[in-house]
Order: C-alpha cells, then structure tokens, then sequence
C-alpha cells in the first residue's frame, strides 16, 4: 500500500471564496494546497465587470497569507446584460480567466444569472472568437424538473446544443454529479471538459437523510444515487483528460445552513485533497491522482502545470474542526470529526 505520493501541485479549478471576513477565514486552507485556482463570482451583488473582478482580485490578493504564491484565476458572471467587449478586454488584459454561465436562481446566488441561453447566443458568440473559456452549472431551473433530473435535463436541452452551435468554445461542465453528465463529456467535442468534486465522490443521496435532514450533505448540484456516484469514480481514474479537479468549496456559517432553509453548498477545501487521494487509493488508482489534480485543468485552460511539488502523506488520524469566522458564524468543515487518512504537506 503506498504511504506517500508526491506530485505535481494541483490547482483548483472551481473555488467559493466569498469576501470580507469570511475571505480572510477559508483562502488559507486553499492557498495551502493549490497553486491556481478559479474564483467563481456569485458575490453579493456578483461580480460581472473587468473593473469589478480585478478589485476581487485584489481583496483576495490581500487576504493572503504573506509570501504565499497562490494565484487567483478571476471569473465574470453571466447576466442577460452581460458586455462582452469588457470581458473580452478584461480576457485580454490577463485580469478575466473565464465566464460563469448561471442559469438564473439555479443554485446560491444566482438570481442576476441568465434567465434564457438564447439571450446571450450573442456574447458566446463572441467569447467563442476570443478564446474566453465558459463555466457552466449545468441544471435547468424548471420547478417541474424533479431535482435529481436538473443535470441530465440540462444536458440535452441546453448544453448539447450550446456546444454544438459554439463549436470551438471552450466549455467546462462544473461540477458534474452524474453519468449522464460522465457520458457526455467523454462523448463531446473536443474542448468540452468538467470538474469533479471531492464530497460527489464520496456520498450518495442517502447522505443527505440519514437518520434525519443533514444541512451539511446539502448542496447543489444535489447528489444523486450511488450508481451515479460510482460512475464520477470510474470517470476520475478512468485516465481521461477531460475530467479535473474543481473543489467546489463553498462555505456558509453554521446558522445559514442549520435552517429551516438552509443554504447550499459545503465548506470542503481543508479536506479536499486528502478525500481526493482517499478516493483515488480506494479505487487503486493513486498513478492517476496527478493528472486528475494536476494535468489535465491547466492542459484544458492551455496554461503550464504548477513547477512545485506537493506530497501527500498517509497518516492514522486527521481530525478537523470547525472554521472560526472573525466575528461571524463558525464553518462546519466537511468531514468534520471524522478521521481523514491523508495529509497534504509542501515538498522541494
Ligand atoms: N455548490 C453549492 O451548493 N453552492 C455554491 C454555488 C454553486 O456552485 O452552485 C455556493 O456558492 O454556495
Ligand atoms: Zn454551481
Ligand atoms: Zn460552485
């Protein structure tokens, strides 16, 4: 059994991390373990600007630990509004990485997304030719689409054709949660690519009702049943470039998700990297951590690989706790007072 495995520093490709005070709480557990990750915009109000991201940029910039070289990757969210010459300056200025496509009050802060794709065939249009990546949450908002449906819907009447009609967009299918989605990312054009989550790869639906309504098992898209699960693993380790790592760490305070309407999304980012290698040692495929974590984004984004090295160390026991916040509501960590088996440590 391999106790220890150094690689490549992986990048996250797909990172809540909020602003004031809880910026300054959750960046130094990304900023310990990636090199690059990309920042998604569903502030409050979201960032849909050049001027707006880079003044992100530098309040994430700030928050750093000092000396830290972790590079923020800044993304615009998509409105029926949306410029797109400013994002194609902003694209060019190296300040925009990408384009987040929401469709409107799909998931946490989504109610300026796109209420319509058709309204910005105009923006991709042009974002196709200027080489700007798009980010989609790939769920239709239809109330009729029974939840666990909204990815697979999604799929065949909005991003199928969406990446046929823009066919040398860059499209990343984030956070998919399906083999539907599986599937079709393997079977689409060139270009098209999706992250996977860490806590997708380890709990099924029935997580989320153990015994009773578990807020922290909670987030969007939802998990689904284990035959769907097994396919995500079998996806990650399959060997396939199209498929990266993208945490989607995205923390709430306790009190917002122990609610009568509790917030989506997990708090993951302490805990990704040593769930991932969980993962991966579990399916005997630690040989393919690296590219999965460390490869096969940057190949997508056509940026470098990180030149640092981490290594990941077995260990017998790894608790984590909850975040503090300055003056706010703890975080609840995902797996938090579980044992973890794997640390994350800086190698030469
Ligand atoms: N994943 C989630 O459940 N929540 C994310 C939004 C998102 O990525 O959809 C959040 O910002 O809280
Ligand atoms: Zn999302
Ligand atoms: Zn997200």
């Amino acid at each position: 059994m391999t106790d220890t495995l150094t690689i490549r520093q992986p990048d996250d490709w797909h990172v809540h991390l909020r602003d004031g005070e809880m910026l300054r709480a959750v960046l130094p557990a990304t900023a310990a373990h990636f090199g690059r990750a990309i920042i998604m915009p569903n502030l409050v109000p979201p960032v849909v600007t050049t001027a707006q991201a880079a003044a992100y940029r530098e309040r994430i910039l700030s928050a750093l630990p000092p000396g830290s070289p972790f590079q923020p990757l800044m993304t615009l969210y998509l409105t029926d509004d949306t410029d797109a010459d400013d994002i194609i300056a902003g694209h060019r200025d190296g300040v925009v990485t990408a384009v987040k496509l929401y469709p409107q009050n799909a998931t946490t802060n989504s109610h300026f997304g796109v209420s319509d794709v058709a309204r910005i065939h105009p923006v991709l249009e042009k974002l196709e030719k200027a080489g700007v990546p798009l980010l989609i949450h790939g769920e239709v908002t239809d109330q009729h689409v029974d939840i666990f449906d909204r990815e697979a819907v999604f799929l065949e009447t909005v991003l199928d054709p969406l990446v046929r009609r823009f066919a040398g967009l860059r499209v990343t299918l984030e956070h998919v949660t399906t083999r539907e989605g599986v599937d079709f990312v393997l079977a689409a054009r060139e270009g098209v690519g999706a992250t996977v989550t860490p806590h997708h790869l380890m709990f099924n639906r029935n997580a989320i009702f153990k015994g009773g309504i578990r807020p922290h098992y909670y987030c969007l898209p939802i998990a689904k049943r284990e035959e769907h699960r097994l396919a995500l693993r079998r996806a990650v380790t399959s060997g396939s470039s199209r498929f990266f790592l993208g945490t989607d760490t995205a923390p709430h305070g306790r009190e917002a998700k122990e609610s009568a309407c509790g917030c989506a999304g997990l708090y993951v980012a302490p805990v990704a990297l040593a769930t991932y290698a969980q993962v991966f040692a579990e399916e005997n495929a630690l040989d393919r951590l690296e590219a999965f974590a460390s490869l096969n984004g940057p190949r997508h984004y056509g940026l470098p690989a990180n030149d640092r090295f981490v290594t990941l160390r077995r260990v017998s026991r790894f608790v984590v706790e909850d975040q503090p916040v300055e003056g706010g509501d703890p975080v609840h960590i995902y797996r938090g007072g579980e044992n973890v088996d794997w640390t994350v440590e800086p190698a030469s």
